[in-house]
């Protein structure tokens, strides 16, 4: 049986699954895309090819394995998007949540049915009909579990809304140990400047005690007003729209010491480093101009 747990977004990372670019089935058409900076790609002609993104991903896996984590990929899916493994299922504590995901995406379930097999029954939670979440909205963070979600009129509106306050309730009657924080986010189908596509594209916690927010990401100010109050000021690391556009806030913690960035986040690898931070700079551009990043792609089991 595979040993799942996940307590933080940074402890020590042992697991992992890392989306596959391979087979993804080309520039889709507008009407197949589901987020604005596809969009924006597939209208412009610069939607990524392939062979750049396996290149980038391979890249990304070596890093991982480089420290030590164990790589598992999904198993391919033919004409199907799977680079974005974060949203498909997730581990909270020793438990594997399989949750109801965009109606365009549920192919890429089937891709990592060979990692769920090997889960402990027990251990495996499946969602209600009624509820969505998408792993991107979800970060467990020691005491609390940190959720990014729509109300019900925004959720019914943007086809961006992917985690419904029914997956709020859900997550927040399952871990009664945990506190539930839920942020309302930012959502637009148009624009990927005026988009927080899920809450890791404008915030994450890193190290033992610090965060990366985008303001703009957070509907209700008092939202954004906690988590700066919670970090405290100076261990927040804030970006701007630009940099939340280029998906700053998606870097993707190995451990409390380690981050993996992209190469071109030069301000935010300076301060990373400056905070003693060792960053494995990567180049994952390709992959950013599907609105998501690094963390996105992966998936962890396990971390220490
Ligand atoms: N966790 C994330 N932010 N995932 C990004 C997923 C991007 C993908 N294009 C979508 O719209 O679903």
């Amino acid at each position: 049986m595979l040993k799942i747990y996940i307590n933080n977004e940074t402890s020590t990372l042992k697991s992992v699954v890392l989306g596959v670019a391979d087979q993804f089935g080309g520039t889709p058409s507008l009407e197949a895309a589901y987020d604005p900076k596809s969009k924006e790609h597939i209208r412009n002609g610069k939607f990524p090819a392939e062979e750049d993104m396996i290149m980038e991903m391979t890249g990304f896996a070596r890093i991982l394995e480089r420290h030590g984590v164990e790589v598992y990929r999904p198993s391919l899916v033919k004409d199907c998007n799977q680079i974005f493994s974060r949203d498909i299922g997730f581990v909270i504590d020793d438990k594997f949540v399989r949750p109801n995901i965009l109606e365009k995406r549920v192919r890429e379930l089937e891709g990592i049915q060979y990692i769920t097999d090997q889960i402990n029954p027990g251990q495996l939670l499946k969602a209600p009909d009624d509820t969505r979440i998408e792993g991107g909205d979800v970060m467990p963070w020691n005491e609390l579990l940190f959720v990014g979600y729509s109300n019900d009129e925004d959720f019914n509106k943007y086809e961006v809304a992917r985690t419904n306050k029914a997956g709020v309730d859900y997550l927040h009657a399952q871990f009664p140990n945990r506190e539930v924080k839920a942020f309302e986010l930012n959502k637009s189908d148009v624009d990927p400047k005026e988009n927080a596509l899920h809450l890791d594209c404008c915030f994450q916690p890193i190290g033992t005690n610090q965060a990366i927010i985008y303001r703009g990401g957070f509907k209700r100010p008092e939202d954004y007003q906690f988590l700066i109050h919670y970090f405290g000021k100076e261990r927040i690391i804030e970006v701007d729209r630009e940099e939340m556009y280029a998906m700053n806030s998606n870097v993707f913690s190995i451990s409390p010491e380690v981050i993996v960035s992209e190469k071109s986040f030069v301000r935010l690898n300076d301060i990373l480093r400056e905070r003693g931070f060792q960053v494995e700079e990567t180049g994952y551009m390709e992959i950013a101009k599907m609105e998501g990043l690094l963390r996105c792609s992966t998936l962890p089991l396990l971390r220490e």
